[in-house]
């Protein structure tokens, strides 16, 4: 289990504005290491612009930022390079990474395996599910054993039963790394399953912070979507959410 909590990455009073229109409003994040901090938020209420400027693809804001090393990113598409094989695209990760070709090698053999693709090293992007897809890509990101991972709806686009599983390979990556993980995400269950804290955006800034607990204690999981639903406006007095 992850036992420090020196931040993996932080927004200090970002502020951004497209075409005169304010974005990100002041916003303060932090991402421990060895936590997954989830943002949910409506449309348009600027988590991908917050994960962009984590990332390093945005340098046109005010405040600041902290990051600890070189951040990894997974978008919703894989953006796998179709001509490279699973290996390759891997390998890709550790470009800008200092060591010998055979520590390359065995890095890459280790992260396919990580990610539950042996057996696939040879395959092409075009021969892959949405699942294995993404799973080459969580591989790519972390063969260069990044202090910060940044997910940008990554599991958006497969199918629930995909998406379970992946939840399950990501808490597994996640704990035996000890990474910091932001999480962008419209999915509420998503961000309870996987998160130690969502934060909700709204209008470029916090309006508000869930702590969840973990082991998970079912009896709290109706309490935190209920909370959630709130904080984003979303009625839900219809609904029965007992456990
Ligand atoms: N490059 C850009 N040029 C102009 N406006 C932009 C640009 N990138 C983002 N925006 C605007 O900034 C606002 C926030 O966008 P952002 O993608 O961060 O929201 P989001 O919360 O991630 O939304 P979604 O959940 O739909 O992905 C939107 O109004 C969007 O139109």
């Amino acid at each position: 289990m992850p036992t420090t909590l020196t931040p993996a990455g932080a927004l200090h009073d970002v502020t951004r504005q497209f075409d005169g229109t304010t974005v990100l409003d002041w916003l303060d994040l932090e991402i421990p290491r060895g936590q997954i901090v989830a943002l949910l938020g409506h449309s348009g209420s600027g988590k991908s612009t917050a994960l962009r400027i984590l990332a390093g693809l945005d340098h046109d804001h005010g405040g600041t930022t902290h990051i600890d090393g070189a951040p990894a990113v997974v978008f919703q598409d894989a953006r796998l390079l179709p001509w490279r094989t699973v290996a390759a695209n891997v390998r890709h990760g550790l470009n800008r990474v200092d060591v010998g070709r055979a520590e390359k090698t065995a890095r890459v053999s280790q992260m396919i395996d990580e990610v539950g693709l042996a057996g696939r090293e040879g395959a092409y992007p075009g021969e892959l599910s949405g699942g294995q897809a993404q799973r080459t890509s969580l591989a790519r990101a972390l063969v260069a054993e990044p202090s910060l991972l940044l997910l940008d709806e990554p599991f958006g686009a497969l199918d629930a039963l995909t998406r379970r599983t992946m939840h399950d390979l990501l808490l597994r990556l996640w704990r035996r790394h000890g990474l910091g993980i932001l999480l962008v995400t419209h999915d509420i269950d998503e961000a309870i399953a996987l998160a130690d804290r969502v934060l909700v955006l709204d209008h470029g800034a916090v309006a508000h912070t869930e702590t969840i607990d973990r082991p998970r204690d079912g009896g709290q999981v109706g309490h935190h979507r209920r909370s959630l639903l709130d904080a984003l406006g979303v009625d839900h007095s219809d609904e029965d959410y007992s456990i």
